[in-house]
């Protein structure tokens, strides 16, 4: 089964920590000294050369670590400098803090103190997962000159400022790091919006709380229920995730016909490169048959790929005749289709009630439309990208504009999953994050922030008909569209710099030969 890793929110990662410590087998002092450990340990990895580092020590526990950070690079023989605050934290990070000043000083934790030299390293404990409201004062002055520096720059847990369940910022300038060393598992901020370029690359840290995962949810092992908020279960999808069974669905068994792996039709329209951009990509994912149906009688045929079927799909009754055939097993509507169009047929088309690919002037359509949305069903993908998605949800996108006051933040993947359980499909919202929810309360995560050149016109119409291609292979529409995103991706960084979207489609074989299909 398609699964890839667990993401937590705050809430869920605190749940977990606190059932850890009800269970008396570990203290949060020694939970502390392990993530510090294990900050300290990566940062001697990458520079195996003791230098300078100033460690930002913040109000509460991640400020902890930053204390036991210092400690254990002195001891490396690191010239250590923290700058921190003057309250009195929490007993653990309390804890900490004597035992960094039995070492050294605490200078307040102010801009100007900020390293000079360049090559300084600066180590982020400022704010973790318990920053619940913007920065203010000193410290967001702090933050916005940090914003700015170019030395390298570790944050613990996350760089400070970010809502880690939202990958939002609750400051309005902030910290880039090269280098996030996370506790136990990656939480949502970690891979959506902001946070996923803010963050650097992200080390996911054991420390030792696996076996107490499973409270992430639920009562702790004293007894005491833990009230969390609704929580959609959400996975990040990579390549290396892909199982077997996943891997041996995508291949073709030697015995399987054509029609053993599907039949797509494509709705063309007025810009039908589009439409073949889809059938191709539809054609190169396996599927065993795609029809292209334009809306004039196709007299002349120049374009390739000749592997294309060819079928006249002109009024809505054209639409409902051609879906009696059992044989189509997927349709896609919408790139390059026109809105008024797509409009005409979708009626029927959803009518049918079989797996469909809903995109570009198809989303428009519905966008103006009521009584469009009353049809959508489970079979349905919706892949709107960010416009799009404001134009079928201005509600929920307004949400995502402005800059939060409070943490946790309305997040891309609130917005996405409240956008599948009001639509009751399966909904991918593009991006360098894109995120697949099915209205079922789960949903996925497939990053991309090496793959710019995906920003180029024709790229959703290969998605778009990636996903069609592996429905009509009989993947269900929430595997069909994670899959796709993936495969999508992984085209474009093979294919890498000058990608066009018309490459796409031919890299595909390359990737499925990576994955071992
Ligand atoms: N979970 C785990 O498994 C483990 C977690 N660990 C570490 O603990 C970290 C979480 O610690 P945490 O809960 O103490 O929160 P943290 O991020 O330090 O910030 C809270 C402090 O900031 C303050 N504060 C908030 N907003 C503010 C503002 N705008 N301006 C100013 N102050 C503001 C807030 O004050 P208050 O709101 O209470 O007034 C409070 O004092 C986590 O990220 C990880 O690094 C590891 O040690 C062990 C394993
Ligand atoms: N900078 C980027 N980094 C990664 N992926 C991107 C980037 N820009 C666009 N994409 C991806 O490329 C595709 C573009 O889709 P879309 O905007 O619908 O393009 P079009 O309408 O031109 O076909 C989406 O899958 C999106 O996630
Ligand atoms: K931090």
């Amino acid at each position: 089964m398609l699964k890839g890793t667990e993401i937590l929110s705050c809430a869920q990662m605190r749940a977990i920590e606190s059932a850890a410590m009800a269970s008396g087998e570990v203290t949060g002092l020694e939970l502390m000294e392990r993530a510090g450990r294990a900050v300290a340990g990566q940062i001697r990895l990458r520079w195996p050369k003791p230098g300078r580092v100033t460690v930002l020590c913040g109000p509460g526990n991640n400020g902890g670590d930053g204390y036991v950070v210092a400690r254990r690079l002195h001891r490396a023989g690191w010239r250590v400098r923290v700058l921190g605050l003057e309250n009195t934290p929490g007993p653990d990070a309390a804890k900490m803090k004597r035992l960094w000043q039995e070492i050294g000083p605490i200078l307040p934790l102010e801009a100007n103190l900020l390293p000079t030299a360049p090559d300084d390293l600066i180590v982020d404990a400022i704010f973790g997962i318990g920053l619940t409201r913007p920065p203010e004062d000193a410290i967001a002055a702090l933050l916005t000159q940090l914003a700015d520096v170019t030395n390298p720059l570790v944050a613990i847990d996350c760089p400070s400022g970010l809502c880690l369940d939202s990958g939002r910022f609750l400051s309005q300038i902030a910290p880039r790091a090269v280098l996030t060393i996370t506790f136990d598992s990656l939480k949502t901020g970690h891979l959506i919006d902001a946070g996923l370029e803010h963050c650097g690359k992200v080390i996911v840290a054991d420390i030792g709380l696996s076996h107490w995962r499973r409270y992430r949810q639920a009562t702790r092992p004293d007894g005491k229920d833990v009230t969390l908020p609704r929580r959609i279960t959400s996975h990040h999808l990579r390549i290396s995730d892909l199982d077997p069974d996943t891997m041996q669905q995508l291949g073709k068994q030697s015995s399987a016909h054509k029609f053993s792996h599907g039949h797509a039709l494509i709705i063309s329209g007025m810009a039908p490169g589009a439409a073949r951009l889809s059938a191709r990509a539809a054609l190169r994912v396996g599927a065993g048959l795609v029809t292209l149906c334009p809306e004039e009688p196709p007299l002349d045929i120049p374009t390739p790929p000749d592997a294309l079927m060819r079928r006249w799909l002109d009024e809505p009754e054209d639409m409902a005749h051609a879906l009696q055939d059992t044989r189509v097993t997927a349709l896609c509507i919408g790139p390059g289709c026109g809105i008024d169009r797509a409009a005409a047929l979708l009626p029927p088309a959803l009518a049918a009630r079989g797996p469909c690919v809903l995109d570009a002037d198809a989303l428009s359509a519905i966008a103006i439309d009521p009584n469009l949305w009353d049809a959508l069903h489970d079979g349905c993908v919706l892949t709107p990208h960010g416009g799009e998605f404001a134009r079928l949800f201005p509600d929920l996108t307004r949400r995502l504009s402005d800059i939060p006051a409070t943490g946790p933040a309305w997040s891309r993947l609130d917005a996405a999953q409240e956008a599948a359980a009001r639509s009751g499909t399966c909904l991918l919202l593009k991006g360098r994050d894109t995120i697949i929810a099915a209205p079922f309360e789960q949903a996925r995560i497939v990053t991309s922030l090496d793959t710019p050149w995906l920003a180029t016109a024709g790229a959703g119409d290969v998605l778009a008909g990636i996903i069609t291609g592996l429905l009509a292979r009989g993947f269900n529409p929430f595997d069909a569209a994670s899959l796709g995103a993936l495969i999508h991706a992984q085209a474009a960084r093979l294919f890498g710099p000058g990608l066009i979207a018309d490459d796409l489609p031919d890299m595909i074989p390359q990737v499925f030969r990576q994955m071992g299909v």
